[in-house]
């Protein structure tokens, strides 16, 4: 990855943590990602009784190691159902800020977790502000699948028009991604996606699906990390 995408990512990481977690913050919400590595190290550089006073709740596996090995206190959603502010990555953003996000098969726990949140903030390099969704992610919407139900979601998925969806593979691994919650993930292009909420509602409705990579309506606000070292902020 080159240092100029890495360093977009943490400018944005950055200011996002600065301007909301506030310290009158108890339940912080971290998503997951390669982005989400530097809002955990912009956490870590607060003052450390003031961390010590606060829970963060993790999306995935990936994000509570983060937590866990900066020594934070973690906590789930089932305990702290009221949290102050979610900060997340994502794969691409609207100009209404509606988000696809899954590229990690980590949106499900993600999406709960920016639900229950009062604020939920995106943190993103230049590579993913686009206009309209589907321009800049051609991977398809990430959706998450019952196992057993796989084929089934993969026909009407096709059916509605995302003839190229598909199981999503692992790498290192032989056979498919089994998400941090045991299901399977298919990756369901649209072209572009001009109606998000139409699009979430008619994947939503399959049979099947546990949950769907678009969060649309939930962003209060997006940072966009610049080639150039700037940030770009894009609200409702
Ligand atoms: O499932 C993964 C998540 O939705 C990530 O937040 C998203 O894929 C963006 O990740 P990254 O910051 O690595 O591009």
């Amino acid at each position: 990855m080159s240092s100029l995408i890495e360093q977009a990512k943490q400018k944005a990481a950055y200011q996002a943590v600065d301007e909301h977690v506030l310290p009158t913050h108890r339940v912080i919400g971290v998503g997951s990602g390669s982005t989400v590595v530097h809002v955990v190290a912009r956490l870590l550089q607060r003052d450390p009784e003031l961390n010590a006073k606060t829970v963060f709740v993790p999306t995935s596996f990936q994000s509570r190691g983060l937590l866990l090995d900066g020594g934070l206190t973690v906590g789930d959603v089932e305990q702290y159902s009221d949290i102050d502010v979610t900060i997340d990555g994502a794969d691409e953003v609207d100009a209404q800020l509606n988000a696809i996000k899954g590229g990690g098969a980590a949106h499900l726990q993600e999406k709960v977790v920016a639900e229950a949140a009062k604020k939920f903030v995106i943190v993103a390099d230049y590579r993913k502000d686009s206009k309209v969704l589907g321009e800049q992610w051609s991977k398809g919407v990430p959706v998450e699948v019952v196992p057993f139900a796989w084929r089934a979601v993969l026909k009407k998925l096709q059916e509605q028009g995302s003839k190229d969806a598909k199981l999503r593979m692992a790498v290192a691994k032989a056979g498919p991604v089994v998400t941090d919650n045991g299901n399977f993930i298919i990756d369901a292009p649209f072209g572009l996606i001009h109606d998000p909420v139409k699009c979430l509602r008619d994947i939503k409705l399959i049979t099947g699906v546990v949950e769907v990579g678009l969060f649309c309506n939930m962003a209060e606000i997006a940072y966009f990390g610049n080639e150039d070292g700037s940030v770009s902020i894009r609200t409702k």
